[in-house]
């Protein structure tokens, strides 16, 4: 769907929080294409207006049709109007263009208390509601163009607006901003009842956040509503769709920190946290990303003594043994979460490939346990702290039930010994005592299920959320610092610990059957 293109025709605000600034902010933020014609400039910031220049009407004209002669617009939302020249302009201009939908905020006093419009232009002003298919008055000017004194609740409010859309004929929006309170309800008002269900009035309600910053949001407000109103059509959905937004933007006002008065509210806190700032990566950018981050911890496990002399064969037998009694110990239980990753799978692919890593796993732990390992030496080993560690993250990501989380846990015991396999594989020689081993992972076929690993991760983190990605991540570099810990342990086990000394362990050739399943002893 294109997106609808709205014209803001108001003033500026040098500080970007009110006027033209805001209200193209507040289009985009609603998914709109926004345009901007200046009636006014004005020198002020957060704390006020000092100045404001009116430049020549002709010119305001020739900004108009400059905008309607190229461009078919959806919607118009009127502001700042200064004075009864400019209004005189506008409206000729609307006469002749007639836009689709005009939303106008009758622009009179600033937060500040600073006039916008000149007290003589207020009858050319209400010559122009009539032109506007919803206006959005706060409680003052609401007052002002019902003739009568300011509304002090919020029923008075809601008859003042029933009023004004009685005598004008216009769609009101009442506005609670004002109101002191905990809440801060808005209305749609209709005097002739054409609201959905013939209702002449629907009320929004809304929470006030006890925040001093709320410079532009009338601006904001009428600009949303003139862009969502014209994409869709249903103004009950149209202006409780706004409103949530400009809550949330003023929820999160307080983070810009921008002036020293009134600060403007946040546009697109939302959109920046669902959405992020990102760029669209793909999935190979983001894992590549991820690679790079976990530098240092992948240095640190090729530093270690453990793999470095497993790679020139220098490693004590004891301690490798040691290592593979530990290895079958954690295999069982990354079994189990790589079972869990396919029980989770969004597709029948992943699913398969997750599952038969599990499978690969468990007969790797079976293999060693029947095997490699004596008989009962499994059953007698205690496991060490760093196995407990690691299995315990793991295990934890797998009873939380997050698919993303999961896989991004499990991806280092692929990854990290795919990389370190196949460099150790470089030392390998038919008489090498750990050529076995140093075989397994340099294989063509662990590559490619450490590649569908990768992508399968990759893919994951491109659908996920900046804060689901944050996690995977996190899960991701947590195991593999988990890794890089458990390659230390054998070496690291001193007297005391729960080592047990293992006899020698005949090493086999990989096994047959187990090719996809990820690292660790096979
Ligand atoms: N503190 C607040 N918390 C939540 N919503 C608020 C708050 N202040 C204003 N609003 C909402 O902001 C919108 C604008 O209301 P308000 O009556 O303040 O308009 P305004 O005076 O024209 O705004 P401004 O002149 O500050 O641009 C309304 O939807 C109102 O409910
Ligand atoms: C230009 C402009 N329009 C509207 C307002 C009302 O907030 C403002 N302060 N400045």
């Amino acid at each position: 769907m294109r997106p609808v293109r709205v014209l803001s025709i108001a003033g500026t605000d040098p500080t970007g929080g009110a006027g033209i600034q805001a209200d193209l902010k507040s289009i985009a933020a609603q998914g709109g294409y926004g345009m901007a014609v200046v009636t006014a400039l004005v020198a002020q910031n957060t704390r006020g207006v000092r100045e404001v220049h009116v430049p020549p009407v002709a010119f305001l004209a020739a900004q108009l049709d400059a905008v309607s002669d190229d461009v078919a617009i959806d919607a118009v939302k009127i502001g700042m109007l200064g004075d009864a020249a400019v209004i005189e302009t506008v409206t000729a201009w609307l006469e002749r263009v007639a836009p689709p939908l005009v939303v106008l905020d009758p622009v009179m006093i600033a937060t500040s208390g600073d006039r916008l419009l000149a007290p003589e232009a207020e009858a050319a002003l209400r010559g122009l509601l009539a032109r506007a298919d919803l206006i959005t008055p706060n409680i003052p000017e609401l007052a002002i163009l019902a003739e009568e004194p300011e509304a002090r609740s919020w029923d008075t409010v809601l008859e003042q607006a029933r009023r004004v859309s009685g005598r004008y004929g216009v769609r009101v929006l009442a506005k609670g901003g004002h109101l002191v309170g905990s809440a801060a309800p808005d209305a749609l008002v209709d005097a002739a009842a054409t609201l959905p269900g013939g209702r002449s009035w629907v009320e929004f309600p809304g929470e006030r956040i006890n925040t001093p910053h709320t410079h532009g949001t009338g601006c904001s407000l009428s600009a949303a509503l003139a862009t969502r109103i014209a994409a869709d059509g249903d103004w009950i959905a149209a202006v409780t769709e706004v409103k949530r937004w400009l809550t949330e933007s003023i929820r999160h006002a307080d983070t810009l920190a921008v002036g020293e008065g009134h600060g403007p509210i946040s546009h697109f806190a939302g959109l920046w946290q669902r959405g992020g700032i990102d760029t669209d990566r793909t999935a190979a950018e983001h894992l590549d990303d991820w690679w790079r981050r976990i530098a240092p911890i992948r240095h640190a496990a090729d530093d270690l003594a453990f793999v470095r002399q497993l790679g020139d064969g220098s490693l004590d037998r004891d301690a490798f043994s040691w290592y593979l009694a530990q290895d079958a110990l954690y295999l069982r239980d990354y079994a189990r979460v790589l079972a869990a990753a396919a029980q989770l799978a969004p597709t029948p692919e992943e699913q398969a490939f997750w599952a038969q890593g599990a499978y690969g796993s468990i007969a790797a732990e079976l293999q060693l346990h029947q095997g490699w390992l004596p008989e009962d030496e499994v059953f007698q080993t205690a496991p060490a702290p760093a196995t407990t560690a690691y299995v315990d993250h793991l295990l934890a990501a797998a009873a939380r039930g997050e698919y993303e989380i999961i896989i991004a846990a499990v991806l280092p015991c692929y990854w990290l010994y795919q990389d370190i396999g196949t460099r150790l594989h470089a030392h390998s020689h038919p008489d090498h005592p750990y050529a076995g081993w140093l075989d397994t992972y340099a294989d063509e076929t662990f590559a490619r299920s450490t590649e569908r690993a990768i992508e399968y991760v990759g893919e994951a983190v491109r659908r996920a959320t900046p804060q689901t990605r944050a996690r995977m991540f996190d899960a991701f570099e947590r195991a593999a610092a988990h890794e890089v810990a458990f390659f230390a342990a054998p070496l690291a086990a001193g007297p005391g610990s729960s080592r047990v000394e293992p006899q020698a362990v005949p090493l086999a050739e990989p096994l047959a059957g187990t090719e996809t399943s990820p690292g660790h002893a096979e």
